[in-house]
């Protein structure tokens, strides 16, 4: 996929904005008293820099609490102000952006609920032209990773380059720990697609609760973050939105000292010798798999060749089941996880069903395409 942004590196956004980079505050701007309160918290016990506060709630479902509205922009200034912190709120219409900037907001982020819908990140792309104020854009509810892409693209052609994404899970399976799945796989691919888009991760959004934000959290940085996003109250119980995954700032406090932030590489010539041994393993063993696998796909061709002659279905379901419970146990016992060797035979059985479907359907029994 070609995709090609122009993007400032994040030591350039603003002056001052430590790396990585950690935005936390309210959920929701409640109160004046409640902003400055977790303001000054969060000054007193760590060294971020920006706070946050969501002023307009884009709810599921109308009646719960919809946000303050600008009365908030007024506080955040005023803690601005007295704290020195930088401010950070969500936009989603043009009129969120006009007021924004007029209360001097330092950072904008496009919501999940916005990404999603190319007309309202048009709309706010628009307003944002001729500004030169930072952006981070949240992965749209569904795991569409090219609508995410699309976002970016809107936001940097009206002119942002201080553009940034935050991973903040997506809508999950039933039965999930985590209120988004975070498919790391999608911000990866995110990473891989454009390496100079600097990421912050949610945590907050991603767990759903408190206990599991840690574990994202350093999660985040072990897959080369930027930066987290943790939402924090003075009061966590009694908030207005997301009470249950809000925590306090001394608990921020202590999350974060206890983060380990590691290095993507090490000029220490020891660690590259052993890692570079260590890797050619790994090219010998893929070299192996991808040889295995292709030689696998070559018998599923032959099977497909003699179920053509006879008129027999592609997809055999209990041979299906069979194969998939045999090879989870037998992955087992080789410690490989169940969810992973079921995913592998998911992907592998589709594999063959698809080449399986082009030999029936295209090609002669020698194998020729007719
Ligand atoms: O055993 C078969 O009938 C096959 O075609 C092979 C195979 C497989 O790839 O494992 C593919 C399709 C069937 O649904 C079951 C298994």
């Amino acid at each position: 996929m070609d995709v090609k942004l122009t993007l400032s590196p994040l030591e350039n956004w603003i002056e001052g904005l430590d790396q990585p980079l950690v935005i936390s505050g309210p959920c929701s701007a409640e109160s004046e008293e409640q902003v400055l309160e977790t303001a000054r918290q969060l000054k007193e016990h760590t060294n971020i820099k920006v706070l946050r506060a969501g002023i307009w709630k884009p709810r599921t479902r109308p009646g719960a609490f919809e946000g303050i509205g600008v009365v908030g922009l007024k506080w955040l200034k005023k803690a601005k102000e007295e704290t020195g912190l930088l401010t950070a709120v969500e936009v989603a219409t043009a009129e969120h952006v006009e007021l924004a900037l007029k209360f001097g907001v330092d950072i904008l982020w496009v919501g999940a609920r916005t990404t999603v819908n190319p007309f309202a990140v048009q709309e706010v792309a628009d307003a944002l032209r001729g500004y030169d104020v930072p952006v981070l854009v949240k992965n749209p509810i569904n795991p569409d990773l090219q609508l995410w892409i699309g976002a970016l693209e809107r936001i940097n052609q009206a002119g942002i380059t201080k553009l940034g994404g935050i991973h903040r899970g997506f809508s999950p399976m039933s039965g999930s720990q985590y209120r988004n799945d975070p498919s790391w796989e999608i911000p990866i691919e995110l990473k891989r697609i454009i390496p100079a888009l600097p990421i912050v991760c949610d945590p907050s959004h991603i767990a759903g609760n408190r206990t599991l934000i840690e574990p994202i959290s350093q999660k985040a940085f072990d897959m080369q973050m930027n930066g987290i996003m943790i939402e924090s109250h003075i009061d966590p119980d009694n908030a207005l939105s997301d009470a249950k995954q809000q925590i306090t700032p001394k608990t921020l406090a202590g999350i974060l000292d206890r983060l380990i932030i590691r290095e993507p590489a090490t000029e220490n010539v020891d660690f590259e010798l052993r890692l570079k041994e260590l890797r050619s393993k790994i090219d010998k063993i893929d070299n192996e798999l991808l040889e295995v696998m292709g030689a696998r796909m070559q018998v599923a061709e032959e099977i497909a060749l003699h179920k053509k002659e006879h008129n027999i279905t592609i997809l055999q379901v209990n041979r299906y089941e069979e194969i998939m419970n045999d090879r989870i146990q037998k992955g087992k016992n080789v410690l490989l996880k169940e969810e992973f060797v079921k995913h592998l035979y998911e992907l592998i059985h589709d594999n063959s069903i698809k080449r399986q479907t082009e030999i029936m359907n295209t090609e002669n029994k020698a194998g020729e395409t007719v």
